[in-house]
């Protein structure tokens, strides 16, 4: 068992949803997102999900493609981030999921980046671009270190792919809300609970829900039948906001990690409202 399914273990017997906070790491600069995350942890993320910043996103919508391109200013490589994950880990044991595309995971070699990433502490991967079908190469490479490489499904998925999705991912299954990009949405699908529960019929892996959840409503709503909940474009666009420009260079303005820690413990306050009311 790894650290994120010790995670959802700890957190069904609670009765409560886990929090899975995402942002890109490296935006606006390593320590900064080092920052971010050691106080995430600390106002309540279960997991938190760090972005592998690339330069073609096309899963992303324009704020997270605003933050891959913040980090790629900076000069931030896969490899940094990795050091990163290493220095987290020395004061952190909150589960890390990398998500990155696979072009950058493809180029510094499936087996090293798996054997350095899990060296490294981290706990699994998402890579959004790599279908069921091409994806057993890295989950392999993954597996054999230890790492959960997380799969998608979405609305559009039939319910027999669901099915194998669910059974081929580890650590939990990634149910995207809307067919589309990431981006912060104030109305989501009304038949998403639905939609949940149909999925959570279909896994015996914990099923964690993304895309367009911005707001602690949304969360105690989904909290009711999801597993876990990712916020990302939400967050990054707070970071966004607390970052300014010095003579030319990007950075973190005073009142960053705090802002990001007060809505991530407003996040998490709101998955445990739900306590209770699951099965
Ligand atoms: O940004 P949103 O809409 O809150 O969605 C979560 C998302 O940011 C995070 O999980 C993520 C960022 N980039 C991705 C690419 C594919 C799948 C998932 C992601």
């Amino acid at each position: 068992m790894n650290r994120i399914d010790r995670a959802f273990s700890r957190l069904r017997r609670r009765g409560e949803a886990a929090l899975i906070p995402f942002v890109t790491a490296g935006d606006p600069d390593l320590d900064t997102t080092e920052a971010l995350v050691l106080e995430m942890a600390r106002r309540g993320a279960d997991i938190v999900e760090l972005g592998i910043p690339f330069s073609d996103p096309l899963a992303d919508g324009p704020t997270i493609q605003a933050a891959s391109q913040r980090a790629l200013e900076g000069g931030v490589t896969p490899a940094e981030i990795l050091g990163l994950v290493r220095r987290i880990r020395r004061r952190s044991e909150v589960p890390l999921v990398l998500m990155g595309y696979y072009n950058p995971v493809l180029q510094f070699g499936l087996e090293a980046f798996a054997a350095a990433a899990a060296e490294a502490g981290a706990d699994g991967t998402i890579v959004p671009d790599l279908p069921l079908e091409e994806a057993g190469p890295w989950s392999r490479a993954a597996r054999a270190h230890g790492l959960a490489n997380v799969l998608l499904a979405a609305p559009t998925t039939p319910p027999e792919r669901v099915r194998r999705l669910a059974a081929a991912t580890r650590g939990f299954l990634y149910y995207v809300s809307v067919a589309g990009i990431t981006g912060a949405r104030s109305e989501l699908p009304p038949e998403l609970a639905a939609a949940l529960r149909a999925v959570k019929g279909l896994s015996r892996r914990p099923v964690a829900v993304g895309f367009g959840i911005s707001r602690a409503d949304q969360v105690a709503a989904l909290a009711a039948v999801a597993d876990g909940i990712i916020v990302g474009s939400a967050l990054v666009r707070l970071v966004e906001a607390h970052c300014t420009r010095r003579d030319g260079r990007l950075a973190a303005g005073p009142g960053l990690v705090a802002a990001v820690g007060g809505f991530v413990a407003e996040l998490k306050a709101a998955t445990r409202t739900a306590a209770g009311r699951r099965g």
